[in-house]
């Protein structure tokens, strides 16, 4: 199938590349490439490889850690191991920013154009729990696909918003230690992996795109800790919204500088002349003296073309600020808890299911009874951990409450008073009226070896497959593992299913019976 490319972007190319454009132009017609990345928050990418060895055709893409490319044909996001988090499907040029943000555990990581998360996972994977990651996106819509990849993923210590950078920069004044800003841009890099994009290029002008990146780069600079670094990414080649947005930023705060991008795997530097040539066109004479020199800083930031590398079109830019007396701050409080509800979670965008709880009990009249239990949340958390869970009273963090539901947040959290808050932490679960209900994130989180009672499934059975599409199940005692040291009976049946070992769901089983409780958002459709 042949991709109709828009005429003025063809004519531009020209333009820029010259004689290369026409390889291009054939790479834009050529099959695309596939990647998956393994989530190391479950595990890592040599024992990954051995367990899918007969799924996928693996091979490493050079450039980022945990990612393989997998062949045309097949089809890893129907496998039961994408339902446990194994792994994300990533487009393998889009794995590279992650990695240049170089992000080390225990850091402040902001992810601020994040949705669906694909960036979002990567940096927690690679804080491995420690830290604080704070992932936001403007499009309201689009954070409920950003918040299920974070829970699947097993993510423990993320924070999700719906905010405009605006609203983010005074809360989160020089506060953290990566920034990646991943911005909205006109796409031209991944005409041939989406089709839509070559059709809405003209909606999503260059013009319209840049004016967009200036405020959000911005926005994002003061929130970035002095010796913190920041990753600009587009998936995009006009020099509007590469180059150009880098260089503006550049000659505006000096405090920011370039960290040259070692140029390996095909990838190729940045273009300053074409920099200059697009101020050129948009107006003439530099307004900022500073700018040419900034312009010419760009030749550090590093660009992904698809007809010289086995991926999509990228741009990236990596900035550091200017390190203060001080240097990069790693902040380690010490866990606390809080009764009281945190103003944040007011303002909180609740998924839909638990919305839909809330209105159930309201209109059964259980507002009572439930208020009873609700009177501290927190401790009906603190029992069913203690029951259910090994080693949870020291999980870092700060357990916060809203309406019965307990989160657990990372430590070093500014207020979030006022802003639009889809998850404040980790959703542990609900406090109802006779007992804890865990949540999905909640079992998505854990390792086998946190739960008391796991039953065991593996991934090529025909009772994996039921549970996934949230059938009941009938299941022997031998497929259970029971932690016999501690909790009651009533505790017990209350299981941690896991499919080759890695958790799933949660599910209630007695005397052979297994009542899936996977939650219906996250069923095999
Ligand atoms: C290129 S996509 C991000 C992809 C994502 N980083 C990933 O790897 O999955 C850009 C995102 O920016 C969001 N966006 C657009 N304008 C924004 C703004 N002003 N503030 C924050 N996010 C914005 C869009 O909704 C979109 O989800």
């Amino acid at each position: 199938m042949t991709i109709r490319l828009p005429e003025a972007y063809v004519d531009r190319m020209r333009r820029l590349l010259g004689q290369e454009c026409d390889a291009l132009l054939d790479a834009m017609q050529a099959p695309r490439w596939y990647g998956l990345r393994v989530n190391a928050l479950k595990t890592t990418p040599e024992q990954y490889a051995e367990l899918a060895r007969e799924e996928w055709s693996l091979e490493p893409i050079p450039w980022a850690e945990g990612g393989y490319y997998y062949a045309a044909d097949e089809r890893p996001a129907k496998h039961p191991h994408y339902y446990t988090g194994l792994f994300y499907i990533q487009e393998p040029s889009a794995m590279a920013p992650g990695e240049l943000l170089d992000v080390e555990p225990g850091q402040r990581v902001l992810d601020l154009c994040a949705a669906p998360g694909g960036k979002s996972t990567q940096l927690a994977a690679k804080l491995r729990g420690e830290g604080v990651l704070v992932v936001n996106d403007n499009a309201r819509e689009r954070t409920k696909a950003l918040r299920k990849n974070i829970e699947r993923a097993g993510v423990r210590n993320a924070i999700v918003l719906n905010e405009e950078p605006a609203a983010l920069a005074p809360v989160f004044a020089d506060y953290f230690d990566r920034i990646l800003v991943d911005a909205p841009c006109s796409g031209e890099g991944m005409f041939r992996k989406d089709e839509a994009a070559a059709s809405q290029w003209e909606k999503h002008s260059v013009i319209r795109c840049a004016g967009l990146q200036r405020t959000i780069l911005r926005d994002a600079a003061a929130m970035l800790a002095p010796g913190g670094r920041l990753v600009y990414s587009t998936c995009t080649f006009a020099p509007e919204e590469n180059e150009a947005q880098i260089a503006a930023l550049l000659a505006e705060r000096p405090d920011l500088s370039i960290l040259p991008i070692p140029l390996a795997h095909g990838w190729r530097a940045g273009r300053p002349d074409w920099a200059s040539m697009a101020r050129a066109a948009a107006g003439g004479e530099a307004v900022d003296a500073e700018l040419p020199r900034a312009e010419q800083a760009t030749a550090g930031t590093a660009r992904l073309w698809p007809h010289r590398v086995r991926g999509e079109g990228h741009y990236v830019a990596v900035l550091v600020r200017a390190a203060d007396a001080s240097g990069l701050t790693l902040h380690t409080e010490p866990s606390s808890r809080t009764d009281a509800p945190d103003p944040a979670i007011r303002a909180a965008v609740a998924p839909r299911e638990e919305r839909r709880a809330d209105r159930a009990r309201s209109r059964r009249g259980d507002g009572k009874a439930r208020g009873a239990a609700e009177a501290d949340p927190i401790a009906s958390w603190q029992t069913f951990a203690r029951q259910a869970l090994r080693g949870a009273e020291h999980w870092p963090g700060r357990l916060i409450s809203q309406h019965g539901h307990v989160y657990l947040q990372p430590a070093g959290v500014p207020s979030l008073d006022g802003l639009r808050v889809v998850r404040p932490g980790w959703y542990l679960g609900e406090a109802g009226a006779r007992r804890f209900d865990p949540s999905q994130p909640l079992a998505m989180g854990l390792r086998r070896e946190d739960a008391r009672a796991v039953l065991k499934l593996q991934a090529d059975e025909e009772a994996t497959a039921r549970y996934l599409r949230g059938e009941t199940l009938w299941l022997g005692p031998e497929r259970l593992a029971l932690d016999r040291d501690g909790g009651d009976g009533r505790a017990q049946r209350q299981v941690l299913v896991c499919i080759d070992g890695f958790p799933a769901g949660w599910g209630k089983w007695t005397d052979g019976m297994l009542k899936n409780g996977l939650a219906s958002g996250w069923r095999w459709s």
